[in-house]
């Protein structure tokens, strides 16, 4: 009897690997954050990237990090979490939501109130900053756990040639 293949994915890396090819659709120059919501059944609930509105144009709006404020994609950009939120169906509680960049303190906010319950990231390069330490004042609060994975070592390829499938 053939054995089954060892070397799948875990789920982790599979949730992960989903948000950070959401990121790919982000068209932010600088950072594309990607996130996506996994319920207690492991069945993906939402994803979601960082972009500009419905309607804002990624063409007229601005991309810039420096500037007047409303020079910038600051005041504009819809961060991943929050779109992975919007869009997933509207029951979140106890959900995990893998995202690559810690989230900021909106964020923190948007996944406390909708029921999350743990936060899975790849980086944490804001860590110490004033929106950072309020993250995570808000979440030992109410209770979201949230841990990093260190998943540097894998490199998944994905190749869209017909011979490959
Ligand atoms: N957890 C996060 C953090 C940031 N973002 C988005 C918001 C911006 O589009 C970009 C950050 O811009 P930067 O200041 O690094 O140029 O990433 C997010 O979606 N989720
Ligand atoms: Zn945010």
């Amino acid at each position: 009897m053939k054995k089954r293949r060892e070397d799948y994915i875990g789920w982790d890396e599979y949730f992960m690997g989903i948000a950070l090819l959401s990121a790919k659709r982000s068209k932010d120059p600088s950072t594309q954050v990607g996130a996506c919501i996994v319920n207690k059944e492991n069945k993906i609930v939402g994803v979601g990237y960082n972009g500009f509105p419905k309607g804002c144009s990624d063409d007229n709006f601005p991309w810039d990090r420096e500037g007047e404020f409303l020079e910038t994609k600051y005041p504009f950009v819809m961060h991943a979490e929050q779109n992975a939120i919007l869009n997933s169906i509207k029951k979140l509680s106890d959900c995990t939501i893998y995202v690559g960049l810690f989230p900021c303190h909106e964020c923190a906010k948007s996944i406390i109130q909708s029921g999350i319950k743990e936060v899975v990231f790849l980086s944490d390069k804001y860590d110490g900053t004033d929106s950072n330490k309020a993250s995570k004042m808000m979440f030992d609060s109410s209770g979201v756990v949230y841990r990093k994975l260190n998943l540097s070592e894998i490199k998944i390829e994905i190749s869209f040639k017909e011979e490959d499938i």
